[in-house]
């Protein structure tokens, strides 16, 4: 992954960093540095995850999938960092696979059994995914997952692999039917599990390189050092950290392919449940090149100046010739290809954005490939967790988010919580119809 700040300079934009700032940020990036070498080498919960290249076997994958590893389908039940990891992979290779990728990392009703409906369930293998074990949205599809292939007919149990934690629910369900099952790493939070068994079992079944996943994120880590200036995950998300402070409260991850839009929806779990603590954070955008040209760009360029907008340019990729026109107006679409279409869009939407003074970074890819896709996520992963230094947050807790799951069990007859007495008492102004 390269990285290219120059347009979220202040020569070029505002709210905009100087040279002479980010030097003097640098050395906070170094004592950071430090900070991140020490959790790495204690491996300190959160920290740990930058370890994963050398820490996750592809060999133990391999061998937990190997029932179900040509499966035509693969349902991958989870949430949060439990399947966007994953979905992020499979969904940027899936032109290299004949395996029907589907994640249900949501519960409603109607997309479930749409999902369920369209699969041929004695060739689909399922991916259950948790670390605690007892998040309900994944509990509760399985069940309703295992009861589609019941009632199928369909041995459930020969087809179900199960990642979790030591212990919970999940753990003693592949006990009790004596399931293939993986461990969630110790000291990895959900949203930094991407490479590790929780991101990596869907891209076994599915027949991607688990080796090029790890080396292309061993790489990035090797360029791990104590200066923003000398490696690209810190300079972005040093840059990231300098343009919030300066006012740019929003960050619009834009990747210009199709195949990265998922990648864009990890990013925003990763961003902000990392680093929206305290009354701090920057608030991630999920948009798409070049479809979102034509949707928030007139935000970007001409709204608030309290945006950065992240690209991603995916590098190599597949082409398309655009057929010759007898349309005057179109002629010069005829000489091209989509590709050169879709690059020439990206270079003139970034360009516009500079020309308006509006802050914008380019991360780069050689292409979509496993080498560079572990690249981008580890580069993204080592990028927060620079950040959160540098914000002085806890990056790795996300205790924010227990309010709602403990109002949801009241509401539910799951125990008496007070969370869930404060959902009655709404204060209502309702205007109908
Ligand atoms: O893997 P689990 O324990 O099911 O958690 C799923 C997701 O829910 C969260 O804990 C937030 O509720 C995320 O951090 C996590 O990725």
């Amino acid at each position: 992954m390269n990285v290219d700040i120059g347009n979220a300079l202040a020569s070029v934009a505002s709210p905009g960093a100087s040279r002479e700032s980010l030097e003097r940020l640098d050395e906070q990036v170094a004592d950071a540095h430090e900070r991140i070498v020490v959790g790495m080498e204690n491996s300190e919960h959160g920290y740990e995850a930058l370890n994963l290249p050398e820490r996750t076997d592809p060999d133990e994958i391999r061998a937990a999938v190997e029932p179900v590893v040509d499966a035509e389908a693969l349902i991958t039940v989870g949430i949060g960092g439990s399947a966007l990891g994953a979905a992020t992979i499979t969904d940027a290779l899936a032109d290299e696979s004949d395996t029907d990728a589907v994640y249900l990392d949501n519960v409603d009703p109607e997309w479930v059994s749409n999902h369920l409906e369209g699969l041929p369930l004695e060739e689909t293998a399922i991916n259950v995914v948790s670390r605690s074990g007892t998040t309900a949205e994944t509990l509760a599809n399985f069940l309703v997952v295992r009861d589609a292939f019941e009632a199928a007919g369909v041995d459930w149990t020969e087809r179900t692999i199960v990642t979790t934690g030591e212990s919970g629910p999940l753990r003693n369900l592949a006990d009790r039917h004596d399931l293939p099952s993986l461990k969630v790493p110790d000291g990895v939070p959900g949203r930094f599990s991407a490479l590790s068994a929780v991101g990596m079992v869907a891209a076994a079944v599915c027949g991607h390189d688990l080796e090029a996943l790890l080396e292309g994120a061993a790489a990035e880590r090797e360029s791990l050092t104590g200066s923003l200036f000398d490696c690209p995950a810190y300079a972005y998300g040093a840059t990231a950290y300098a343009l919030d402070q300066r006012g740019a409260a929003v960050n619009a991850m834009v990747p210009y392919a199709e195949s990265l839009e998922t990648f864009a929806e990890w990013f925003a779990q990763l961003w902000a449940e990392s680093l929206g603590k305290d009354d701090l954070g920057q608030t991630p955008a999920r948009a798409l090149g070049v479809t979102d040209q034509h949707s928030q760009l007139q935000l970007y360029r001409a709204g608030p100046r309290d945006k950065l907008v992240t690209f991603v340019s995916p590098g190599e990729t597949d082409d398309r010739s655009i057929p010759d026109t007898d349309v005057d107006e179109l002629a010069y679409l005829g000489d091209a290809t989509l590709g050169e279409l879709l690059e020439a869009e990206f270079e003139a939407t970034e360009a516009s954005l500079a020309a308006a003074g509006r802050p914008n970074v380019r991360l780069e890819l050689e292409t979509v490939d496993e080498y560079e896709l572990g690249g981008l996520l580890y580069g993204m992963e080592a990028a927060c967790v620079l950040a959160g230094e540098l914000y002085g947050v806890n990056t790795f807790e996300q205790p924010a988010v227990e309010w709602a799951k403990k109002a949801t069990r009241g509401l539910l007859g799951g125990g008496e919580f007070e969370e869930a007495d404060a959902v009655a008492e709404k204060t209502e102004l309702r205007i109908e119809r």
